[in-house]
């Protein structure tokens, strides 16, 4: 079958993680063109990935199937600036951009194409990413942006818009909360008397395993942490100086912090 050309505007971080997994996928390298402004990036994305690159985003809107608009939420209008007419009449626009809604997206682009937004995250580059998708635009143009999401990991769709804000809050900017998690493990091991290496592999490996009880095990988190914690043990006394500690709390903030910041985003 004709592989879809899938175009990205922007070829940053985030859309390198997708077409990470569009081409471990099978995605061929010809049908991905990306435009970024920066002839370094260019140069890294098409001799890592073989895909097409251009400094022109018209000329990679115009060849789109679909186009995953991928660059920051702030830098989204003048990237759309004259693209509207060089679309395909059944291109699907995917939007990855935390907090644009599709409305305002219709407003850029016209009311005539099909818009499904998208928030996925970084673990995408190596197939594990977490994305979810919002659209009230036809199958066709779910299931397209779902063939993109489904090369990179797990895809589910929401059924409200405003839960995207949400969704960015937890699974968007969420791999980060546990990357910090990991870095303050690590650096507090080395105090302990651990090298470095030591310290990043324990740290990294335990994080794989948590993460894949998580997701194989039929218990909860719950569960699973009281699994660990032998009473009057050492998780016991690791776990009552975080609570002591406020760590809930700050967690619980500052997940809350980012849905606000992405409802600020959509202005
Ligand atoms: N990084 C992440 O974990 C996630 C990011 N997102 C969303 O993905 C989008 C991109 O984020 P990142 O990849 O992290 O940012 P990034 O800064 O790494 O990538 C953006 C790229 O767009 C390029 N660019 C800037 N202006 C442009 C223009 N006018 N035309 C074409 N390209 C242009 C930049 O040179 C840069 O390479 C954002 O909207 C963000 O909200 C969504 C989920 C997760
Ligand atoms: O930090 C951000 O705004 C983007 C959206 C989710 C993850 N990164």
């Amino acid at each position: 079958m004709q592989q879809l050309t899938i175009s990205f505007i922007g070829g940053g971080n985030m859309a390198e993680a997708l077409i990470a997994g569009l081409r471990n996928a099978g995605h061929e390298g010809a049908k991905i063109w990306v435009s970024e402004p920066q002839q370094a990036r260019r140069d890294f994305l098409m001799q890592t990935y073989a895909v097409k690159v251009s400094a022109d985003n018209a000329e990679v809107a115009k060849a789109a199937d679909v186009l995953v608009l991928a660059v920051k939420p702030q830098q989204m209008k003048p990237a759309l600036n004259g693209l509207s007419a060089e679309l395909k009449a059944d291109v699907t626009v995917v939007s990855i951009a935390a907090g644009i809604s599709s409305s305002v997206l219709h407003e850029w682009l016209g009311d005539r194409v099909s818009i499904v937004r998208v928030m996925p995250n970084t673990p995408a580059l190596v197939g594990a990413g977490m994305s979810a998708l919002y659209s009230d635009a036809d199958e066709l143009h779910k299931q397209r942006a779902e063939y993109v999401l489904k090369a990179c990991g797990e895809s589910v769709r929401v059924e409200r818009e405003s839960q995207m804000h949400a969704v960015t809050a937890l699974s968007g900017s969420g791999p980060a909360y546990f990357f910090l998690m990991a870095e303050i493990m690590k650096a507090t091991g080395v105090k302990l008397g651990l090298s470095e290496e030591l310290a990043s592999q324990l740290a990294a490996q335990t994080a794989l395993g948590a993460g894949k009880m998580l997701t194989e095990s039929d218990r909860t988190a719950e569960q699973l942490r009281h699994q660990v914690t032998s009473p009057g043990g050492t998780t016991q006394a690791a776990l009552d100086e975080m609570y002591e500690m406020g760590l809930p709390a700050a967690v619980r903030k500052g997940v809350i912090a980012a849905s606000k910041r992405s409802e600020e985003l959509a202005g």
